[in-house]
């Protein structure tokens, strides 16, 4: 059955994530994958995709565009990355950021310090036989995950890949790269 994939378009790598989810979905009929600006195109959806870029930004775009109660409630799942990290969790460490509260957890943003813009590290997924190659891009961190929220890796700075139901949250960029494991199992947990 295809799967109707919503991008929320406000800001960051936006048509890296429709690419991959385009790549991910190619087998499967009547699927789609379309960028998010307002409210209603939230309707139908089967997941949304909060991309990588900068919260704060993305955080006031949402004030602006009427979209902080729609999203918090959306029904389907989340897929989101870095800046959607941040913005998915119920604390996070900057007032800027307005949380959705779709996952508990606390994130500090810019966890890995100042020195160190940007990383690749193989690293262990739980549910995925083979290491992922991450990319983390001024990354953030969950330093304390709720009830209900499954860790599926870690690294020492804190906790960087999480699943909550059908919500996932990254602190790299699953996105970049090529390796569609993490989107496989994204959708493979929506008909769960
Ligand atoms: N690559 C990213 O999405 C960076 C996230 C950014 N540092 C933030 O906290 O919003």
């Amino acid at each position: 059955m295809g799967v109707k994939v919503g991008v929320l378009a406000l800001q960051g790598d936006v048509a890296e994530h429709i690419a991959a989810f385009r790549e991910a979905l190619a087998e499967r009929p009547g699927s789609s994958v379309a960028p998010i600006r307002r409210a209603e195109d939230l309707a139908d959806l089967d997941a949304l995709a909060i991309p990588g870029g900068e919260s704060t930004t993305i955080s006031r775009l949402m004030g602006k565009n009427g979209l902080y109660e729609p999203v918090a409630e959306f029904e389907g799942g989340v897929f989101a990355t870095c800046a959607g990290m941040v913005l998915s969790a119920d604390r996070v460490d900057d007032p800027r950021v307005r949380p959705l509260s779709l996952i508990p957890m606390h994130v500090a943003r810019n966890a890995f310090g100042r020195q160190v813009d940007s990383r690749e590290t193989m690293l262990e997924v739980a549910g995925l036989a083979e290491p992922f190659r991450a990319v983390f891009i001024r990354a953030p961190v969950a330093t304390e995950a709720g009830d209900g929220v499954e860790v599926l890796a870690r690294i020492p700075e804190g906790i960087v890949a999480v699943r909550h139901g059908r919500h996932m949250a990254f602190a790299f960029h699953p996105e970049l790269g090529g390796d569609l494991r993490l989107h496989r199992v994204f959708l493979e947990g929506l008909e769960v």
